[in-house]
C-alpha cells in the first residue's frame, strides 16, 4: 500500500488543480495484489463504504467516500459515457437510484491491484487537493478482521410461521383466481446480538461459508450497513452482449452429499419449481425483446449453495445498440425471481400483504462502465446495525405452493448468513 500511496501523492503533487475546470482527474496507481480488501475498507472512517467481490471472477472493488452523485439510472449513464470513469450504485427494490463515483477505489484482480483517486475541477481547488491527499492517507489504514460468532437472540419477525402461511395461502387463492402467476413474498427477521456486529468482520466469514456467491457491502454512514452473499446475478454487459439468469426454484443442501444429490434430482424433475423458474425466463425473455437482436436461453442446471440449491437457466442476448445500462436496469429489474409476474399486480399484492419496506433487499448493487458493467440482485442480504442485525428471505410462490414448505424455504434462506454467526466456522 505504500508503494500506491506513493505513486498517487507525486501525481497529486504535481497536479495544477486549476478553478473551475468542469472535469474530473483520476490519480491510478497499481501494485501486485494483495489479500482481502475488507481489512483495508473495514480501517477506514470515510463514507459511503462500498464493496463488491464478483461471483464468476477474482475481480473485487472496494470504494469510499463521493465525488459526484446521480439520482437516476440515466444520468449516471450519461456521465460514464461522457468521462469513460466508472461509477458503482444500484436500485432498491422499488427501482429508487443511488449511483456515484467514489472518492478511492481499489479493484482487485487475479495478480493487480489499482487504486484510482478522483478529484473534482468543478470544486475549489484548494479544498479539492486537500481531499485528494486526504484520501491517500486511508491507502496505510487497515484493521485486523475479528471473529463474529456470537449468541443471538431474536428481536421481531414480520411474519412468524402462522402468519407466513397466511400470506402464502392467500396468495395462492390469489393465482388461483387468476390475478397472476408468480408472486414473492419475503419476510423480515431481526435478531439482538450481545456485542455490536461489524459488517466487514460478517462479509470476510460470508466470504469464506458461503461461496459461489457475490458479496456485497454498502454502508451510507458508519451507523447502518448493508451485506449480503447473493447467488444471483441481475445482468453483466460486456460492449454489446449481456448475460443474465433466471434463478429460481430451490431444495435443501447439508453436508450429506447422498441426500443433496437426491435433493438436486428432485428439483430437477419437480414441475413447481420449474414453472417458478420458467416464469422468470419469461418475465426477462419479454422485458428484453425491445432491447436485442439475438436472444438465446441455456438449458436447466442447478446452482448449489451451502444451504440451498437453486434451478438456474442462463440467458444471453446481444444488445441492439446503444448498449444502455440504465434501459437494462429498466426493462429487467426487479425480475420474477423477487418480484412476481405479472409484475404490476405481484407488486400491489406485495404492497398489500408484507408489512415492511424492502429497501434494498432485492434491489439490485453494481458497477458501471462504458464497456462492461455488472449488477447482482440484493436477496440472501441483511442490515446491520451495531449489535443488531436484520435478515431477509423471500420464495417464489406459484400454483401448487404449500405454506409450511415455503416457510421451510425462506428459514433455509436466511441460514445462510445466520448460521454464520451462530456455528462454527471450519
Ligand atoms: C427471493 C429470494 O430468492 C429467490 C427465490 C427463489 C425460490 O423461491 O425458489 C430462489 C431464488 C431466488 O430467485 C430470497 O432469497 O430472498
Ligand atoms: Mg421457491
Amino acid at each position: 500500500m505504500e508503494q500506491l500511496q506513493h505513486a498517487l501523492s507525486e501525481q497529486v503533487k504535481t497536479h495544477p488543480f486549476t478553478p473551475q475546470s468542469p472535469t474530473i482527474t483520476a490519480f491510478r496507481a497499481e501494485m501486485p495484489a494483495v489479500g482481502s480488501l475488507l481489512p483495508w475498507l473495514k480501517g477506514q472512517t470515510m463514507f459511503p463504504q462500498y464493496y463488491l467481490n464478483f461471483r464468476d471472477s477474482a475481480r473485487c472493488i472496494a470504494a469510499i467516500g463521493k465525488v459526484r452523485s446521480f439520482s437516476s439510472e440515466i444520468s449516471a449513464q450519461e456521465f460514464v459515457r461522457q468521462t469513460d470513469l466508472l461509477v458503482v450504485g444500484g436500485l432498491t427494490f422499488d427501482k429508487r437510484a443511488t449511483f456515484w463515483l467514489p472518492r478511492m477505489v481499489l479493484e482487485q484482480t487475479d495478480n493487480k491491484l489499482y487504486a484510482t483517486l478522483y478529484a473534482d475541477g468543478a470544486q475549489n481547488p484548494q479544498s479539492e487537493r486537500q481531499a485528494a491527499l486526504d484520501a491517500i492517507k486511508t491507502l496505510s489504514n487497515s484493521t485486523a478482521l475479528s471473529p463474529v460468532r456470537q449468541p443471538l437472540r431474536i428481536d421481531t419477525q414480520k411474519a412468524d410461521e402462522n402468519r407466513w402461511c397466511a400470506w402464502v395461502k392467500k396468495a395462492v387463492d390469489a393465482i388461483e383466481r387468476g390475478d397472476f402467476t408468480k408472486v414473492v413474498l419475503a419476510n423480515e427477521t431481526g435478531f439482538v446480538a450481545s456485542n455490536p456486529i461489524d459488517g466487514k468482520d460478517f462479509l470476510a466469514e460470508s466470504e469464506k461459508q458461503n461461496t459461489g456467491c457475490y458479496h456485497f457491502l454498502y454502508a451510507e454512514n458508519p451507523q447502518r450497513t448493508f451485506v449480503g452473499s447473493t447467488p444471483e446475478r441481475l445482468f453483466a454487459r460486456h460492449n454489446g452482449s449481456i448475460q443474465t439468469e433466471a434463478l429460481a426454484g430451490t431444495a435443501a443442501m447439508s453436508e450429506d452429499p447422498i441426500q443433496n444429490q437426491r435433493e438436486a434430482a428432485w428439483l430437477l424433475s419437480d414441475p413447481k419449481n420449474d414453472n417458478e423458474n420458467l416464469l422468470v425466463v419469461q418475465d426477462i425473455c419479454d422485458n428484453l425483446a425491445n432491447y436485442v437482436r439475438r436472444l438465446d436461453v441455456g438449458e436447466v442446471g442447478l446452482k448449489q449453495l451451502r444451504r440451498v440449491q437453486h434451478l438456474r437457466r442462463r440467458i444471453q442476448a446481444e444488445l441492439k445498440p446503444p448498449f444502455s445500462d440504465a434501459a437494462c436496469l429498466q426493462a429487467i429489474h426487479p425480475t420474477a425471481a423477487v418480484s412476481g409476474l405479472p409484475q404490476k399486480k405481484a407488486l400491489d399484492f406485495l404492497k398489500n400483504t408484507e408489512n415492511f419496506d424492502r429497501t434494498w433487499y432485492a434491489g439490485t448493487l453494481g458497477v458501471m462502465t462504458k464497456n462492461h458493467s455488472e449488477f447482482c440482485v440484493t436477496i440472501r442480504s441483511a442490515f446491520i446495525e451495531s449489535n443488531k442485525i436484520r435478515v431477509f428471505a423471500g420464495a417464489g410462490i406459484v400454483a401448487g405452493s404449500v405454506p409450511l414448505l415455503e416457510w421451510r424455504e425462506i428459514e433455509r434462506k436466511a441460514s445462510g448468513l445466520l448460521t454464520l454467526l451462530t456455528h462454527h466456522g471450519e
